[in-house]
């Protein structure tokens, strides 16, 4: 079925378009509030809609209605203060309080990876919606945010129609989300597109009331935001689809990576000069330890157990492969830590025999307190089973890098982290990090020796103040530097041909 977008029109204009409960905008629900929910519940109050958020983490909900979120993310905490004081924005763990609330219900809680490691757990999803669904005495749309295998859309709607009376005429959506944290707030402010799948006329018109804002801020700063309406299925595989081909592209430039180490050529270099070519673009093109975090490692597992599940599993398999591109880059830190420090390899792998190794970055990247499946603490944790007195330090990720990994020790600065190391590995590129001065962290640590597992550090530079200096398959010292920025160091002059000079 193909559902015209503004509902009943082919048109930009929406004005026509009023929420079919007669309200200006509609009253909006996030059902869990982590990195995911909080950012939407702040930033759609922030876009003027009336929003309540739900956990059933009452500690989360406590410290989000006091005015702090509760995980680092650049912008957010003014967002929320102001939208609290505005009265636009509240928090509860009551469901009866969140259905008698809303007219849309966004389902943002998790979808871990299973505990049989492969496909995703749909327990949370099913917890939320039949939480809520028993508590609803009106007609409202559910809209499935949370990333999930293809079919779920479908097992929700049943789901919603065992629980609720089926004289309201509940609806369902599925709205995949596309943030990337560290960038939350513009993410969900300003997306890159808006992507829904529908069942009726209905459940379109009041998610595009649901999104008014989005569409009015846009207009309002001479943008648009591309809007796919589409089937459940198609929009549950387009979350998980995008996901696979940006691990896909970070998994490829670390097999580049694995190349140029065996040819003696710099990938940072390639990456480089490859990304010119608008077909394949920069982003998203830095070697170094490989993707980790909350989303990219789970979803492409999941997406091949479904894929296997539902007879497509062939067409999937190349994402073992980047998963296990992926893995690899993890133990080549150990390796080049080993091949740096001289370590005996002992029959269970290199023995670290207590020497001293800073590991700078805990997160799964910077700007950000995640440690979800981070590769820096992978990294720290065989490094420290490996026998070595590992220190960690990360400007934000602390806190839940000690609750996950209490075995080891942590440090209180930079400058702790690498006292009297014998090797430094940058594991996470913050900007603590990529401009520390070599000269200075020189003078506290006891053998010079870096690993720049981000490729994030002038080498040059470091080498200059007698580090030996080891990125991941880079053998130039240049800096790496955004792709503006190379293009005019690069092209000084008009180029000239060897044979013409
Ligand atoms: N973190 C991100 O940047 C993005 C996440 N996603 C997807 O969004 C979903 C959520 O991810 P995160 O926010 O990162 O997870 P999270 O773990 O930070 O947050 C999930 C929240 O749901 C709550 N919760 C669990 N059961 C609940 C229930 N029955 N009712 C209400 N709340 C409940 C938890 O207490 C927690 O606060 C996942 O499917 C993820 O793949 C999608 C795009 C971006
Ligand atoms: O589904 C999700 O939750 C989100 O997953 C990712 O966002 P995020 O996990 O916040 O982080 P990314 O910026 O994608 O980085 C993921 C990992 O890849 C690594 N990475 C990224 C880019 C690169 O070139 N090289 C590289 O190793 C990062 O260091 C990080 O560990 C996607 O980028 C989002 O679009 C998506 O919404």
């Amino acid at each position: 079925m193909t559902i015209p977008y503004p509902p009943g029109s082919t048109m930009p204009a929406v004005t026509a378009i009023a929420p079919p409960s007669g309200a200006a905008r509609p009253r909006l629900t996030f059902l869990g509030t982590g990195y995911l929910g909080a950012t939407y519940a702040i930033c759609f109050a922030e876009l003027g809609y009336e929003v309540l958020g739900l956990d059933v983490d009452a500690v989360k909900i406590a410290t989000l209605a006091g005015g702090t979120v509760p995980f680092h993310e650049p912008g957010l905490d003014e967002l929320l203060r102001k939208n609290l004081a505005s009265g636009r924005l509240r928090f509860t763990t009551s469901y009866q309080e969140a259905a008698d609330f809303g007219d849309v219900h966004f389902i943002c809680v998790g979808t871990p990876q299973r505990h049989d490691g492969l496909g995703a757990d749909l327990g949370y999803v099913e917890a939320a919606v039949t939480g809520l669904a028993p508590y609803l005495t009106r007609k409202a749309l559910i809209v499935g945010k949370s990333t999930v295998p293809v079919g779920t859309a479908d097992w929700v709607e049943r789901i919603v129609h065992r629980h609720c009376d089926p004289a309201l005429g509940v609806e369902v959506a599925w709205s995949p989300e596309f943030l990337q944290e560290g960038y939350a707030v513009e993410d969900v402010l300003r997306p890159s597109r808006v992507v829904v799948g529908v069942r009726s006329d209905w459940a379109s018109r009041m998610v595009y009331s649901a999104h008014k804002g989005l569409f009015d801020l846009a207009a309002a700063e001479d943008r648009e935001v591309p809007v796919v309406v589409t089937d459940y299925a198609t929009a549950e595989l387009v979350k998980v689809a995008a996901n696979a081909y940006l691990a896909t592209k970070i998994s490829f430039i670390n097999a580049m990576a694995e190349v140029c180490e065996a040819a003696d050529a710099d990938v940072t270099q390639l990456s480089q000069a490859i990304g010119y070519d608008p077909r394949i673009g920069h982003r998203f093109l830095q070697a170094g330890i490989g993707f980790g975090g909350g989303c990219l490692p789970k979803d492409i597992r999941a997406f091949q157990a479904r894929a296997q599940e539902i007879g497509a599993g062939e067409a999937l398999r190349f994402l073992h492969e980047v998963d296990l591109i992926n893995q690899r880059r993890r133990s080549r830190v150990v390796s080049l830590a080993a091949e740096e420090l001289g370590c005996p390899a002992g029959p269970a792998g290199p023995d670290f025999a207590g020497a001293r190794i800073a590991v700078l970055g805990a997160t799964f990247k910077p700007n950000s307190d995640d440690i979800r499946d981070a590769p820096a603490l992978a990294a720290a944790v065989s490094l420290s089973r490996a026998g070595a007195d590992v220190h960690v330090y990360d400007p934000e990720g602390m806190a839940n890098a000690k609750t996950a990994h209490p075995e080891l020790s942590y440090a209180a600065s930079l400058d702790e982290a690498v006292q009297d190391s014998v090797l430094t590995c940058v594991l996470t590129e913050w900007a603590e990090f990529r401009t520390a001065d070599p000269a200075r962290l020189g003078a506290l640590v006891r053998e010079r020796r870096v690993i720049d597992g981000r490729n994030c550090l002038d080498g040059g530079a470091w080498a200059a103040a007698g580090w030996r200096y080891r990125g991941m398959g880079r053998t130039a010292m240049t800096p790496v530097l955004p792709p503006a920025e190379s293009r005019r160091q690069l092209i000084p002059r008009p180029w000239v041909p060897d044979y013409a000079m």
